[in-house]
């Protein structure tokens, strides 16, 4: 029998909204895959990096050697990550793992366990600070000046819900404006990266028409195509959705 069951009746003790959470985990067929998976994801987010990279292949190519992963722990979609760029190979014992291509730089308000290939930062990516620390452990190629060098920026961010509508959405909006300067300043267009298409942004929002206006005026006018995805995985009843960003071009579209 499984254990689902017997913890769900265990859970007795503690209140009505922690049982209705149990009870939904356990009925999850998507927590249940995870916890069957070879590859041992940390979260169940990790299959919406999966079925997101099926859909858009935004980690295939070859050259994509350096990727920041914001929002990351416990580090499901790092896992992933890693495993794309060659740095953990399943059923393999970690004694045993060949190193990888590039680096992922993972980046949480949370400490994550760490995972081969990933550099691992506890930092508040909303603070001053943080760029710089991130910018740290990018690989640099020119140390006297600033260098775009990330391929592929994954923003799975969110903040806790206050239950204010209102104020959950304008976090929600900063989160997406931090990123997109993020952005402005390392991810590499086509030129930089040696290739026709530049870098890939693909980002966690809500839906709310300020949200919208971001993208139309901050997303689509920057990237060769803005995608909306809700990957299978994600519950019906969150009004989560990604932004897949395709082909960086700079600061204005350029071959409109
Ligand atoms: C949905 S979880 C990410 C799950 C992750 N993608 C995975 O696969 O394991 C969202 C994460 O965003 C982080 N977060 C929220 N606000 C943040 C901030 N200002 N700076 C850094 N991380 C933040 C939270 O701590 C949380 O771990």
């Amino acid at each position: 029998m499984s254990f689902f069951p017997t913890a769900v009746r265990c859970s007795k003790k503690l209140p009505p909204s922690s049982r209705n959470w149990l009870a939904r985990q356990f009925k999850d067929p998507v927590v249940k895959q995870r916890l069957s998976h070879p590859a041992h994801y940390r979260s169940r987010s990790a299959f919406k990096l999966l079925e997101l990279e099926t859909r858009f292949k935004f980690l295939r190519h070859h050259d994509v050697q350096v990727v920041v992963d914001l929002g990351a722990a416990p580090g499901g979609w790092s896992q992933v990550v890693a495993g794309k760029l060659g740095w953990t190979v399943e059923d393999v014992a970690p004694t045993h793992r060949h190193p990888g291509r590039g680096v992922v730089v993972a980046v949480d308000l949370l400490p994550m366990f760490p995972i081969p290939g990933v550099k691992t930062l506890q930092t508040n990516f909303l603070s001053p600070e943080a760029d710089e620390y991130i910018e740290a452990l990018l690989p640099r190629p020119d140390l006297s000046r600033h260098w775009p060098t990330v391929d592929v920026i994954l923003s799975d961010m969110a903040a806790n819900f206050s239950g204010n509508r209102t104020a959950d959405i304008e976090s929600g909006l900063q989160i997406c404006e931090t990123v997109m300067k993020f952005t402005k300043r390392h991810l590499r267009t086509g030129r930089e990266m040696g290739r026709r298409k530049g870098g890939v942004l693909v980002m966690k929002h809500f839906a709310h028409p300020l949200l919208q206006k971001f993208r139309k005026e901050e997303l689509e006018p920057r990237f060769e195509s803005v995608m909306y995805f809700k990957p299978p995985s994600s519950r019906d009843d969150s009004s989560e959705g990604y932004w897949v960003c395709q082909g960086w071009n700079g600061e204005q579209k350029q071959n409109r």
